[in-house]
């Protein structure tokens, strides 16, 4: 008797071709959605459309039919934005397929005053649904130097993908196909000048551009099995500061992001309410850009503890404080180390977090509960955030808000032009 093997568990059957996905809409976008993309609904259901503007009429291809949701490319727009301008970028614009399109530039159809004021809305919904919190007077700043009207030359860092033919490109958005492109519009000049947009690379998987403000420009190739040249230390310069650091390790990549970044943590913190002898924490602290933005405003005797989860980056934390006496770098993911702090602490150690300033800057998926929950145990005087992620914010800002701590002050920047990303820092404290 024939025996059917039951699919492994983590098998699924293959889903049957949905319909729906290919066909051709014509949309009202309404507005605009965490994520660079805008809404439109169709018989009742939300759709998320690329490449288009809240305002216009547009005729959009079905990419993905969900339950809750589909997913549609502009093919055509019907009616256009006033705020509609030139793609920045002609490899990313309507004239193209959508899958011929290059990522990262989402936002490269629509003029820069606008694309802060949609910014705007999604870091004010954000707060309003999960956080209850009225964001309505925010303004998303410029960088100063970016107050021209074209939000291109910033970006410190590029990683090209390598196609199965060896061209170079970006990835697609939302998918894996590499665009072979003739320029980088949004790279600094520095990066634009060695970026080897016409070499065909054999066994690479991806080529990494990066132009640090402390030397000269360099390429880093990985190869497919993963493998690619020790990592060279660079030095970045912030004011009169240098910071050393893996050429492939975290580092802010707008031009002036790191030194916008500094001013906003300095300007964020409560002198009032600053103890330099405190439990001070940099947390998801990289190679101490903010622990050294603390220190510097509060003197060499600060006391604060930079946490860190990649050990090259905790290395060159380590000697880019040395100056401060009393600044000390830890390899520790963070929900580990924040793990039993209060608990385990000393009455004179409880008393140092009660009156400690924690920065706080993780990665896009935010902080979360286990590190919120923890962190505020140990009840520090003041919180500043520094977050890449609205949504991630908001939740976060959501849990800090039920343990009692407010944001006093928010300030918004547009450290990714032409891009739907936004970077937000807070303060918050106790009620
Ligand atoms: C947004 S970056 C901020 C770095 C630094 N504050 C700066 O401005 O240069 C986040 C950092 O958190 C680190 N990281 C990510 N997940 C972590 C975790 N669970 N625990 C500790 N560090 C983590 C990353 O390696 C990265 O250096």
């Amino acid at each position: 008797m024939p025996v059917r093997t039951p699919p492994r568990r983590h098998q699924r059957p293959a889903a049957a071709p949905n319909p729906t996905v290919g066909t051709e809409l014509e949309l009202e976008v309404t507005g605009v959605a965490h994520g660079g993309v805008m809404v439109a609904r169709h018989e009742g259901r939300v759709v998320f459309v690329s490449d288009a503007i809240p305002g216009e009429r547009v005729r959009a291809r079905v990419t993905e039919a969900k339950k809750s949701f589909w997913r549609a490319d502009t093919l055509e727009v019907l009616e256009a934005s006033p705020h509609r301008q030139p793609h920045v970028w002609a490899e990313a614009s309507l004239d193209r397929d959508p899958e011929g399109r290059a990522g990262g530039a989402e936002f490269g159809h629509i003029e820069l005053a606008h694309q802060r004021e949609l910014k705007r809305q999604v870091v004010a919904d954000a707060l309003a649904r999960f956080a209850r919190v009225d964001a309505g007077g925010l303004e998303v700043q410029a960088l100063d130097g970016d107050d021209d009207s074209s939000g291109t030359g910033w970006r410190t860092r590029v990683r090209l993908q390598v196609a199965a033919d060896g061209t170079v490109g970006p990835y697609a958005a939302r998918s894996h196909t590499v665009i072979p492109v003739r320029s980088l519009p949004l790279a600094a000049e520095a990066i634009a000048e060695i970026a080897p947009l016409a070499t065909r690379f054999g066994d690479a998987a991806s080529v990494d551009l990066v132009a640090p403000s402390g030397g000269r420009a360099l390429t880093v190739v990985t190869t497919r099995d993963g493998s690619r040249p020790p990592a060279e230390a660079i030095t970045e310069r912030v004011g009169d500061r240098e910071f050393a650091l893996d050429a492939l390790g975290f580092w802010q990549v707008h031009l002036r992001a790191a030194q916008t970044l500094t001013t906003a943590v300095q300007r964020a913190i409560d002198a009032d309410a600053f103890d330099p002898r405190a439990a001070n924490l940099d947390l998801y602290g990289g190679v101490g850009l903010l622990a050294a933005a603390v220190g510097d405003r509060f003197g060499q005797a600060t006391r604060i503890t930079s946490v860190e989860s990649s050990e090259p980056a905790t290395d060159f934390a380590a000697r880019n404080l040395s100056d401060w006496v009393g600044a000390r770098a830890l390899t520790a993911r963070v929900e580990h180390f924040v793990k039993g702090l209060a608990e385990n602490a000393t009455a004179l150690e409880r008393g140092r977090q009660r009156a400690a300033t924690v920065v706080l800057d993780p990665p896009r998926s935010g902080a979360g509960r286990a590190v919120v929950d923890e962190l505020v145990r140990t009840g520090p005087a003041q919180v500043i955030y520094v977050a890449c992620d609205p949504v991630a914010f908001a939740r976060d800002a959501a849990l800090f808000g039920d343990a009692g701590y407010g944001i006093r002050s928010l300030e918004a920047f547009d450290l990714f032009p032409n891009t739907h990303h936004v970077e937000l820092v807070a303060h918050l404290t106790r009620d």
